[in-house]
């Protein structure tokens, strides 16, 4: 369903788990960091608001999106981190680059998460424009940072 359709930010909370005792490891790419800051805020904020406290967050920067299955990579294979979520966003520029970022970091987010056996989740924003990417980072369509963080909330639920 097209993000148009449904907000990125709304979500029910019956039956899910409190993340008091959970670590979670936040990997950010510093691209289009207006962005990326906004889909932190809303990842922290809704980890907290689920449970989880901001001792047990951590927050990773890296360069770019191409760098969050690496930076994902290093938290995952800490014992302690349960979840790792990675927050990112490539904008469509005018060249083929913008295919090659995205398929390598959906590949290698999924290959780490399989790896280590526990939730990397996928936040990356692939938008065609800047506006489409604030539209999905606290703007109109909400925020793709706590779809993240609740989808992260979901799987250690399981
Ligand atoms: N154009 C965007 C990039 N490009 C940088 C790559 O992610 C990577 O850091 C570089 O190719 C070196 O390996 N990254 C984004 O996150 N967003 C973009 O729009
Ligand atoms: C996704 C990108 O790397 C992109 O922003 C780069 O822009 P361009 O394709 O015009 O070089």
């Amino acid at each position: 369903m097209a993000s148009n359709l449904k907000n990125l930010s709304d979500y029910s909370d019956k039956n899910l788990t409190d993340m008091g005792k959970k670590k979670f490891a936040i990997v950010v790419s510093e691209w289009n960091e207006e962005v990326t800051e906004s889909l932190y805020q809303g990842a922290y904020e809704t980890l907290i608001a689920n449970g989880a406290t901001k001792e047990n967050i951590i927050k990773k920067m890296v360069p770019g999106s191409f760098e969050l299955s690496m930076g994902a990579q290093w938290m995952a294979q800490k014992e302690e981190i349960d979840a790792v979520i990675c927050l990112g966003c490539v904008i469509q520029g005018e060249t083929r680059h913008f295919d090659f970022i995205c398929d390598a970091v959906a590949h290698g987010i999924t290959n780490v998460s399989l790896k280590y056996n526990k939730p990397v989740i996928f936040g990356v924003l692939t938008p065609n424009t800047q506006q489409q990417a604030l539209d999905r980072a606290g703007g109109k369509h909400g925020n793709k940072g706590d779809e993240a963080a609740i989808t992260a909330v979901k799987m250690l639920g399981f």
